[in-house]
């Protein structure tokens, strides 16, 4: 869903100059901005299409795209209501038959249009999908379930008891697949089952695999690499020594991009990538754009490996093909999706509240938060403020307090200890408001006026990649003091980098950060905040990606109806992967 926006005057800059008919109503009520009319205008031009219509629903896939579609479905668009929407059947029929359709500069499929370059990047989806599911890896079952066999019985001498069933059989068929699509909500053990797949695999080549591991974000490639170390601490000595030297990069960095193209990499259908495995983590956070592009680079003899949550919010850009890879295929003989459903990680608390939270059972997450459990705490409150101000201060001085000392593992370690998550990036329930607030607090509490942008203790988030300092989007950090003055320590996927403060050009602080760019990363303590009813940001996806971030307690903010609102509202995008997908022979 996209926002609308109100003009402010006749002079607005979003409005468009020169628009007429159904582009100019439809600008002048926010729906379109003027970036839509113009490309609608100049795809019209170019195409010699005048048809209102049609120049509306290009403007209409252009505005999709922003707000995370990769299509628009003109039989469920007109919204907001009262505005002059054409009638759905005759505008689907002016659009088929339009001369930009004819000319390809857009593309009308499955009654869904679609700029060109997202048809061309979903349908290659879709090939490439379906031509790697049609054949097979060569491989030995019996290997494969004796090597498995070996690590189960690692794992089990390390934490008696336990189960690895669900884990062994999406092994077993990952190894007999080109693709897998490995999905399960936190904690279901997709790490561990990655470890011992790599393992198993390294097994069947003896002479030795290639091995990629990937992520969108630095923090997430980092976190991948640390886990499937640990959890290979428990296998064998050869077995552990096999995987310490496997490294994971930003999914950016593994395709190697191309300096003079910010769209394309150097590894490609031309000069695909060199491994025989990669796996690639927090998938649900991969674009169709990304997703097209990793595709082509990685061999057909390679195995590929999805992993990720379907369940969580989808990649900033457009798409959200996880899910729709997971629904496409859901009813096909060749689909390659192993799922795991047990969780093993957080309490059952948590994990009852993900899951009302992921089926939609609004009674049912109220009921686990209204229970109170030391591990779920629910603030309905009409200023929440001191409760906030209780677990955020208490989380800002331990960072300060390592930071002073000069400890970078302890400010880095106190970093992760608490998070407050928001939907909104401004206004009363935005993470701008509450940094200034926990600011605001430190400054009571200890006097400092951290006035200085590098204050000591400040929590770092980094917002753009920057290859010459090694440290990526997502990346989190904290200005610690050294006796060479205050330094800006990042936790990369390498270990952690020290820089000067004045290096770190796209930074900003992380007391709070948006629920969005929380995705793949965790704390001890969450606290969500969510915004009022109103919020057309407020979606079960947002909620369940909050949540499920936690690692040992939860903290809701939020009326009964905020979160009933945000159950009930899918974040759905307009995309025709599934359906291609499900429909393709
Ligand atoms: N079958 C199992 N039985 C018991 N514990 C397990 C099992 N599989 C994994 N674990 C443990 O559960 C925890 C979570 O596992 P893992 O990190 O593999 O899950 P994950 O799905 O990758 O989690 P996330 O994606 O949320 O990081 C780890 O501590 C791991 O050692």
């Amino acid at each position: 869903m996209t926002d609308l926006f109100e003009p402010v005057d006749a002079t607005d800059a979003r409005l468009a100059l020169g628009a007429t008919g159904l582009l100019a109503s439809f600008n002048a009520a926010g729906v379109l901005t003027s970036a839509d009319v113009h490309v609608a205008s100049a795809l019209g031009r170019l195409g010699r299409e005048s048809d209102e219509r049609v120049l509306l629903a290009v403007a209409l896939a252009v505005r999709a795209v922003r707000g995370g579609s990769v299509c628009v479905d003109l039989a469920t668009v007109a919204d907001p209501p009262g505005l002059p929407w054409p009638d759905a059947a005759d505008w689907a029929a002016a659009v088929a038959a339009s001369p930009l359709v004819a000319a390809g500069l857009v593309r009308w499929d499955n009654d869904l249009l679609y700029l060109d370059r997202y048809h061309e990047q979903e349908t290659q989806v879709v090939d490439d999908l379906l031509t790697r599911a049609a054949s097979a890896p060569d491989h030995d079952p019996a290997l494969m379930a004796a090597s498995l066999a070996r690590l189960v019985a690692a794992m089990q001498a390390a934490r008696p008891g336990t189960s690895y069933d669900e884990q062994v059989a999406a092994c077993l068929s990952a190894a007999g697949q080109w693709t897998t699509v490995l999905t399960g909500g936190p904690g279901t053990g997709k790490t561990t089952a990655v470890a011992s797949l790599l393992v198993g695999l390294l097994d069947q080549h003896p002479s030795g695999l290639r091995i990629a591991l990937a992520a969108p974000t630095g923090k997430a490639a980092a976190r991948l690499q640390q886990a499937v170390h640990q959890e290979a601490e428990v296998f064998d000595e050869a077995d552990r020594v096999r995987l310490a030297g496997v490294t994971a990069s930003t999914l950016h960095r593994l395709l190697r991009p191309d300096p003079g193209n910010s769209t394309r990499f150097r590894h490609h259908r031309g000069n695909r990538l060199p491994h025989d495995v990669v796996v690639v983590d927090e998938s649900s956070m991969v674009s169709l754009t990304q997703m097209a592009r990793l595709l082509e680079a990685v061999r057909p003899d390679a195995r590929l490996v999805l992993v990720g949550d379907p369940h969580q919010l989808s990649s900033v850009e457009a798409g959200a093909v996880l899910s729709d890879v997971v629904r496409g295929f859901q009813d096909r003989p060749d689909s390659p999706v192993a799922a795991l459903r047990s969780t093993h990680r957080f309490g059952a608390e948590i994990h009852a509240l993900a899951e009302a939270l992921r089926t939609g059972d609004a009674d049912g997450a109220l009921s686990v938060l209204a229970a109170g459990h030391e591990a779920i705490e629910w603030i309905d409150e009409a200023d929440p403020s001191s409760r906030i101000r209780s677990t955020a201060l208490g989380a800002a001085l331990a960072v300060r307090d390592a930071a002073e000392h000069g400890d970078v593992e302890g400010a880095l370690r106190a970093l992760d200890r608490h998070r407050l998550l928001c939907a909104h990036r401004d206004g009363p329930f935005g993470v701008r408001h509450w940094n200034r607030r926990i600011e605001q607090w430190l400054t009571a509490e200890t006097g400092d006026g951290l006035f200085e942008r590098a204050y000591v203790g400040r929590p770092l988030l980094v917002t753009a990649n920057d290859h010459q300092l090694g440290v990526y989007n997502g990346d989190s950090g904290v200005v610690v003091l050294t006796p060479a003055g205050p330094r800006a320590v990042i936790a990369a996927s390498d270990g952690p980098r020290d820089l000067a403060p004045s290096r770190l050009g796209d930074v900003e602080t992380m007391h709070a950060m948006t629920i969005h760019k929380s995705q793949g990363s965790q704390a001890d303590v969450v606290t969500v905040l969510l915004p009022d009813e109103e919020s057309r940001l407020l979606s079960r996806e947002l909620f369940y990606t909050a949540v499920t971030r936690a690692r040992s307690t939860v903290r809701v903010v939020g009326s009964e109806a905020a979160i009933r609102a945000a159950i009930g509202r899918r974040a759905q995008r307009a995309s025709g992967l599934a359906v291609r997908l499900a429909a393709a022979p």
